[in-house]
């Protein structure tokens, strides 16, 4: 059954749910003001007091009502078991919100646009348009989860007590409802709960963890933090894996923390360090960052790990892949962040083959595995075409399909490609081509300043230059909207990096072009392919399938256990069938996933893949 966030709770009943939040008592508490509100006045920041150390109104009971307050195990410390405050949880009745009241809110810039403030209030749900995204799409979209104790899903954001003005910043980017990913995890984050979580390409993920970890710092109300000379103290780490995905996420997390007094911070590399420092001087709360730069402000001591209760990796199991690992398990292992049941921990991605699964549980605690969609897979949304192209016919065809392309406006004026290759000079040199053949290009690759990528980007989203000639550095996270067409001029070696990268387009219910360039130097890939296709609703070039059963499983080097379909499954339950599913429009416990009898590509359930 559909429902709109409008739907489910009345205008009147939730205003009046607010404005009994506004009456709540609140505990009495001293005068301690956090460094970064020092020297203002006091008139400005009339929420200001709290208890000398907040630590200890986080306590509630252990398993108790997150607002159930009053606890006595101050070593808990984490968020989901009592703030200190009363309340009821769910359904907009709770109290203890951070109201606004820093002063920091009138310096911010308005990211919406939208000044008249007293419109977004008064808004009614149901007046809201939902911006084109087809939520049809994810009515029966297959759920899994595994865990303890899962707390149940919700179906609108009414139904989740995520404070008024955090709410107030979810209708001004109008999102009516939450997407299946959202309905999920927010409940499970809420609860303080550590959480794994699977969902397809551009089903919104970054709300899914930052609407959690906005509400609680609004809750926590000015914890205090030690002063110690030029270090800050973060409540939040959100580490994602390129300068431009921390960017896009700092983005979004400042739009969706206007005005609720929470600080976002980015730090990334290939920007000057000064000016991150100077910012983060100005106070963090949230910070975004990619690894090795934190690692650096980490060894310069200039930020510190102490404090945070809030732990997100994005792009999770990139994040945790060979590469990256390392660095991953100095931040959070080494350093001084807490440990692990007392920081909460949420890793998301689009894929989560088992063997990062397993390396991923290091880092969390009782934690539920949440998968959204056939984990690994792609959107039914993203028409996928594989053709068969030799390596000396790729220009000429890639020339062909943008002709076709621009004669059919097929996808309108502000149509934008990606095409990905395999090597940076690779790129330069294709870009050149492109632009000496009249179709305005630009480049992003490693190889180019941090500045040069930026323009790059800029150029392409703005539609300047509306090709973009990307190696896998763009593949992952970014949300650019009108990219149409997705070509993989040259296919990676790794069927997830193709997942990711056929996810720039077909995002937030829109639908989008994926055209592969295969030739015999990707057999590894075949199988993988052809599966994926499969399980997508794609048709499978018959040749494909011809390559696919002859080749042996690859296209993962992640894969190293082999066996199950893209990790697709919590690889703490291999092995066994029983399960905790449910589908949308079907209620909470059905047994089957979405299309009764039917696993995604056509299989029961409990009949595996002739590829497994
Ligand atoms: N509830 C919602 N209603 C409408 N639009 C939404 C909602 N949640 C997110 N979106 C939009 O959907 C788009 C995709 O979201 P997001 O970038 O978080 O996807 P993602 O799942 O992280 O994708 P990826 O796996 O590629 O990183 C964004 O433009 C976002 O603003």
């Amino acid at each position: 059954m559909r429902t709109a966030w409008a739907d489910s709770v009345s205008n009147s009943a939730f205003e009046i749910a607010v404005s009994d939040n506004n009456s709540l008592p609140r505990p009495a508490r001293s005068t301690y003001v956090p460094p970064h509100l020092r020297n203002r006045a006091a008139s400005n920041a009339p929420n200001l007091s709290g208890p000398a150390t907040e630590r200890a109104s986080f306590s509630g009971t252990a398993g108790g009502s997150r607002w159930s307050g009053g606890g006595t195990k101050p070593e808990l410390g984490r968020p989901g078991q009592g703030y200190g405050y009363a309340g009821t949880g769910r359904g907009g009745s709770g109290g203890g919100w951070r109201s606004g009241g820093w002063d920091r809110r009138e310096r911010e810039v308005n990211p919406f646009g939208d000044d008249d403030e007293a419109d977004v209030r008064e808004q009614a749900f149901s007046e809201q348009e939902n911006m084109g995204i087809n939520f049809d799409a994810y009515e029966y979209i297959p759920v899994e989860t595994s865990g303890e104790n899962v707390p149940p899903p919700v179906n609108t954001f009414a139904e989740i007590d995520l404070g008024e003005l955090l709410n107030q910043n979810i209708r001004r980017c109008k999102y009516v409802k939450p997407t299946p990913v959202q309905r999920h995890a927010i409940p499970i984050a809420l609860e303080g709960r550590d959480l794994m979580a699977c969902a397809q390409t551009g089903s919104g993920k970054t709300a899914a963890f930052c609407f959690p970890i906005i509400s609680g710092i609004m809750r926590e109300q000015y914890v205090q933090r030690p002063r110690v000379a030029r270090t800050v103290y973060p409540l939040a780490l959100i580490l994602s894996p390129t300068r431009e995905l921390s960017c896009q996420i700092h983005e979004e997390a400042k739009k969706f923390s206007y005005q609720t007094g929470v600080k976002v911070v980015v730090a990334y590399g290939g920007a000057p360090i000064n000016q991150q420092l100077r910012e983060l001087e100005r106070g963090v709360d949230i910070l975004v960052a990619t690894p090795g730069r934190l690692v650096d402000l980490l060894e310069r001591a200039r930020v510190s790990l102490q404090m945070i209760r809030y732990l997100a990796l994005d792009e999770a199991d990139r994040m945790l892949d060979m590469g990256f690992e390392p660095q991953i398990r100095k931040i959070v292992e080494q350093m001084d962040m807490p440990n692990r049941g007392v920081r909460q921990t949420m890793l998301f991605s689009a894929t989560f083959p088992r063997e990062i699964q397993r390396l991923a549980s290091d880092f969390l605690s009782n934690y539920i595995f949440l998968a959204v969609g056939r984990v690994g897979s792609s959107t039914d949304l993203i028409v996928q075409r594989v053709e068969f192209v030799l390596e000396s016919d790729k220009r000429s065809h890639l020339m062909d399909l943008l002709h076709a392309q621009r004669e059919n406006g097929v996808h309108g004026k502000q149509a934008l490609t990606l095409v990905f290759v395999e090597t940076k000079k690779g790129a330069d040199s294709l870009e050149h081509w492109l632009c000496i053949n009249g179709f305005p290009a630009t480049t992003i690759h490693g190889d180019r300043t941090q500045q040069e990528r930026e323009l790059a980007l800029r150029s392409f989203k703005s539609g300047k230059t509306p090709i973009l000639v990307a190696t896998d550095v763009a593949a992952r996270g970014l949300d650019i909207p009108h990219v149409a067409h997705v070509v993989n001029f040259d296919l990676p070696n790794d069927i997830d990096d193709y997942v990711h990268r056929i996810g720039r387009t077909g995002r937030a219910g829109k639908t989008g072009l994926a055209t592969a360039f295969f030739n015999e130097s990707d057999l590894s890939l075949a199988r993988p392919l052809a599966e994926l296709m499969q399980e997508a609703n794609q048709e499978v070039p018959a040749w494909l399938t011809r390559y696919a059963s002859r080749a042996p499983y690859g296209g993962n080097k992640n894969r190293r256990s082999g066996g199950g379909r893209f990790g697709g499954r919590d690889f703490r339950r291999e092995g066994s069938f029983s399960k905790n599913l449910d589908y949308y429009g079907g209620g909470n416990s059905s047994s089957a996933y979405g299309v009764p009898g039917n696993y995604g590509g056509g299989y029961a359930p409990e009949v595996t893949s002739a590829w497994d």
